[in-house]
């Protein structure tokens, strides 16, 4: 690959109360700039993530029959294997808001019996994920302007949670590894939630896209995790918010894991940007949609699939 490679420096905000004006400043700037931002005081215990890493790990290792019993053309369909999304990408949904039947139902296909300490893991970091969105929603409002929290909270109040559980294999490097030999684990996309949070271990690889169009690295970050605003939001926010395109690459012969959140409207919901958002452009630049009508757009578009960016939010509703 030949873009040049850099690293962009995201604010780390303390999602714990009271907050600055500065940082609420710097992460507004942040969600304008690049839709990303680190988060820490998060309250997700380390060895969680450990525990949800090592369990996942060994479900990955199962045999691909095995998996595909959870596969595309199962009944449950929480499992999308290789060369879906790409040839290196692996992974697991577990939806909200009961995370815990679940996990129990994915294993139960897979193996014909639960993995207790799984679905507990994954039904923790699930409400943990639920109770930190809607803080990281109200806290983007407050960054929005004065009293945006109080007046428009309500409209999340339906949100719903789905996480994926992603692995990624690289293909066998040859013994001098060159930037050349990096490879997408998964393709340039956006992701189709209100936000995102993001937990990637140590490997690093993710990648947002500036405006310019250079690639640049978000560094794994110690005790943090990623948040990325979605298109949903950004519909919502009139584009104040910037839902990125983002992708993953490897660059080294490791595998690499993550867990991703999405926090979401309820399909019913009318997405259109309130006129207090709208005021200062006086003009709405997205068409008010139903959420659902997106999400089946995105889906029933090979190019607007979450493995590959060509239709997002601006083709379906933009002006
Ligand atoms: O694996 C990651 O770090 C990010 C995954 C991602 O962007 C997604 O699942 O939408
Ligand atoms: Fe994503």
């Amino acid at each position: 690959m030949s873009e040049s490679q850099n690293s962009v420096k995201l604010p780390i905000f303390d999602i714990s109360r009271p907050f600055s004006s500065s940082s609420l400043k710097s992460l507004s700037l942040a969600c304008k700039e690049w839709g990303f931002f680190h988060i820490r005081n998060h309250g997700i215990p380390k060895d969680l993530c450990r525990q949800l890493h090592f369990v996942s790990n060994q479900i990955f290792s199962f045999p691909s029959d095995v998996k595909l019993k959870a596969g595309p053309l199962s009944n449950i369909r929480t499992y999308t294997p290789h060369f879906i999304a790409s040839p290196f990408f692996e992974s697991l949904r577990v939806s909200g808001p009961d995370f815990f039947a679940s996990v129990q139902s994915t294993c139960q296909a897979l193996i014909n019996q639960p993995i207790h300490e799984f679905s507990h893991a994954m039904e923790e970091y699930g409400s943990k994920m639920e109770k930190l969105s809607k803080s990281i929603v109200e806290v983007i409002l407050m960054s929005l302007g004065p009293e945006f929290e109080q007046k428009f909270a309500s409209e999340f109040k339906n949100c719903h949670g789905y996480l994926r559980v992603n692995n990624y294999t690289p293909p066998e490097f040859t013994t001098n590894v060159q930037e050349e030999e990096e490879v997408e684990g998964l393709g340039m996309h956006t992701d189709m939630s209100c936000i995102t949070i993001v937990y990637q271990d140590e490997v690093g690889g993710l990648q947002v896209r500036s405006k310019e169009g250079k690639w640049m690295d978000i560094d794994p970050c110690q005790d943090t995790l990623v948040v990325n605003v979605g298109d949903l939001l950004q519909a919502w926010s009139n584009g104040k918010l910037r839902s990125s395109e983002h992708r993953v690459v490897l660059k080294e012969p490791v595998s690499r894991f993550s867990i991703a959140f999405f926090w979401c409207f309820e399909d019913e919901k009318l997405i259109v940007a309130p006129k207090e958002i709208v005021r200062s452009e006086n003009l709405r630049v997205y068409k008010p949609f139903v959420c659902a009508d997106y999400l089946k757009f995105r889906e029933s578009n090979e190019k607007g699939k979450f493995e590959k960016v060509g239709f997002t939010v601006k083709h379906f509703a933009g002006k």
